[in-house]
């Protein structure tokens, strides 16, 4: 019998074609510890050693010595995300301060490279805290906001930008914002059945999308989201993405 696995997975709508994969696994029913947490939550418990596994975010790789990406499956997109954006009530150009989600390790170090490389600015970066979303984005104080938060918050913003969207305009690329991850390597058992466990999740993407359409709020279509917005497959072109990421971080201690 094998020890129970710990997993620490995100807990944003996102993820339900994983999560779904992992609690259905007969497998991983029965021998893994499963926690729903926020990304930046996901990354400390892998670095702390409070969990085997964790999806976590691409940003926090380059403060990590060692780590290895398990199986074929991330959260990322191909051009707009929907879910992760900088939110103002003026143009970007104008925002002289930004303040970043306390839940992110990767769309936070993803607006330094854009406001650097893509829109030439240099504002003020802020580290937000919990309900910051509605109360700090002011003025020229601008807000990066990830995951579910973002569904209601469209509509308060009248300058909002997709920076998925964004870095796609800007390099022809996909973006990566999180990928599984294990400290101490898996054997090649585990990682398959894994995978397979994800796997299971993603061939029902449709299903689980008409299942749950009701958590999600009135005018948001879970089946594009999860189909068209979303893209799991860690592909190549993925891969080139996040290799182009991690460089710039770690050219830039950010
Ligand atoms: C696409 C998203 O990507 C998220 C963004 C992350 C980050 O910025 O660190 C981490 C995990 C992802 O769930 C989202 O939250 O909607």
């Amino acid at each position: 019998m094998m020890k129970k696995l710990n997993i620490s997975i995100v807990s944003y709508t996102n993820t339900l074609p994983f999560r779904i994969g992992i609690e259905t696994s007969t497998k991983f029913q029965r021998n893994a510890h499963i926690t729903y947490d926020n990304p930046a939550t996901c990354a400390k418990k892998v670095l702390n050693d409070e969990a085997d596994i964790g999806l976590i975010p691409v940003g926090v790789l380059s403060q990590m010595d060692d780590y290895h990406i398990i199986g074929n499956y991330c959260i990322g997109a191909k051009g707009r995300v929907d879910t992760v954006k900088l939110y103002g009530k003026v143009p970007v150009e104008e925002m002289t301060s930004i303040v970043l989600d306390y839940q992110s390790g990767t769309s936070v170090k993803l607006i330094k490279y854009l406001t650097e490389n893509y829109w030439h600015i240099a504002p003020e970066f802020l580290k937000g805290s919990h309900g910051f979303e509605l109360r700090d984005i002011e003025g020229t104080r601008g807000g990066v906001v990830i995951g579910d938060r973002t569904f209601d918050l469209d509509k308060q913003f009248p300058f909002k930008y997709d920076l998925s969207e964004v870095w796609w305009q800007h390099t022809g690329l996909p973006f990566v914002f999180a990928v599984w991850v294990s400290k101490t390597p898996l054997s090649r058992d585990l990682e398959n059945l894994f995978n397979h466990a994800l796997e299971q999740g993603i061939d029902r993407i449709n299903q689980i999308a008409d299942e749950f359409q009701h958590i999600v709020p009135a005018g948001i279509d879970l089946d594009i989201y999860l189909t068209n917005r979303i893209d799991y497959k860690l592909d190549s072109d993925k891969r080139k993405a996040m290799g182009l990421f991690l460089d710039y971080l770690k050219s830039v201690p950010v």
